[in-house]
């Protein structure tokens, strides 16, 4: 029998449609992704802890769900809203449904909403909290809503990835496993450690490159770290990858701010200021570096969004540090930005081959 469930959002407007996945209330921030396909690895990406995703694209779960495409062990959204639920999924790959991944990962949502209305909604009011339940709720406290997400979803014990190539340390913001995956394609050998591993621990690894994942909520909840992060890049070759970007500019004395409705999907056009190209990118972020806090002696930057100009990637005036806003593991998305991984993995090899030289 399906159940009767809404979305009631702290500005007041109630969405309503029937329950699917796990059955139980949830509180987050609302926000919309408008990727055609990927909503297995949306699901599981460690970034949208805490939020509540609705999927533009009408149809959901028609190619069902395989063993492949994970993004993270235990999906941390609080919450999916969708138009269209599909039960009938249809793909060679497919092990499961939808619905039944939502069930086993604890995460609860609704089927049949006018996502249209409720995008429309979020794009004019911008990002709104909601409550999701069997009943029309309009009395809750939104701050029941659990904040620094990071620590909930970065790994607790270092971990070794063994392989022949240059050794990449990746500090775990929320890590997506396709920035691993992309690292051992490379023959990289990688040490995945917690966020709050000191300089000091990551010069004990040795490594010849370092790379800052993405992960969920304000990179301002990170700042006791930003001066460890400043010296681990002044040090290693660096890579910050979305969070990653951030908490750079930030460490570098940058400022952030928060998006009106954020950027989520694998159609965001960005344009490469040297070359003047532009890429289709992957991306999930609702905070940005802001322009007029970049001091140019410090950074350039590399990468702008063609929609709204914001800051979509920086490059360090004179250390080997790079950061995108974007995804170029994509995952799910265009892959039209993955060669800023090789160049990486191609700069830190190098980096290594000269020292060795050298000696
Ligand atoms: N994907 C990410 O790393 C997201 C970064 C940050 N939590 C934001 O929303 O802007």
């Amino acid at each position: 029998m399906l159940k009767h469930g809404y979305l009631t959002l702290e500005s007041g407007e109630v969405f309503e449609g029937v329950l699917i996945g796990a059955e139980k209330d949830s509180f987050g921030e609302v926000v919309f992704n408008t990727s055609m396909t990927g909503y297995q690895e949306i699901i599981t990406d460690p970034s949208y802890a805490g939020q509540i995703i609705t999927f533009c694209y009408p149809i959901i779960g028609s190619y069902g769900i395989n063993a492949l495409d994970d993004e993270s062990i235990t999906p941390a959204l609080a919450g999916v809203i969708i138009g269209d639920l599909c039960e009938t999924p249809s793909h060679y790959q497919s092990i499961s449904k939808f619905s039944e991944k939502l069930k086993q990962a604890r995460v609860p949502g609704i089927a049949g909403v006018d996502t249209r209305r409720l995008v429309k909604t979020i794009r004019s009011r911008g990002t709104v909290k909601g409550y999701l339940s069997n009943t029309k709720n309009l009395n809750y406290s939104t701050t029941e809503i659990p904040s620094f997400w990071v620590e909930k979803v970065s790994t607790k014990k270092t971990q070794f990835f063994n392989n022949r190539g240059p050794h990449v340390v990746l500090i775990d913001f929320g890590y997506k496993k396709s920035i691993l995956n992309a690292l051992l394609t490379e023959n990289c050998s990688v040490t995945l450690v917690p966020y709050n591993t000191s300089f000091e621990k990551i010069k004990a690894l040795n490594p010849d490159g370092v790379l800052l994942s993405n992960g969920p909520g304000d990179p301002m909840e990170l700042k006791k770290w930003f001066p460890e992060i400043k010296k681990i890049s002044q040090h290693y070759p660096t890579l910050g990858i979305c969070l990653g970007h951030q908490l750079i500019a930030l460490a570098y004395g940058a400022k952030t701010e928060k998006l009106s409705y954020g950027h989520r999907g694998g159609n965001h056009p960005v344009k490469e200021i040297i070359t003047g190209k532009v890429k289709i990118t992957a991306q999930n972020h609702g905070y940005v570096v802001v322009d007029e806090s970049i001091d140019t002696n410090v950074f350039a930057v590399t990468y702008r969004n063609v929609n709204d100009k914001s800051i979509e990637g920086l490059k360090h005036q004179i250390y080997p540090i790079q950061t995108v806003q974007f995804h170029p593991e994509a995952h799910p998305g265009p892959s039209d930005t993955e060669y800023i991984l090789t160049d990486f993995v191609s700069q830190i090899a190098s980096v290594g081959e000269t020292v060795y030289a050298v000696k």
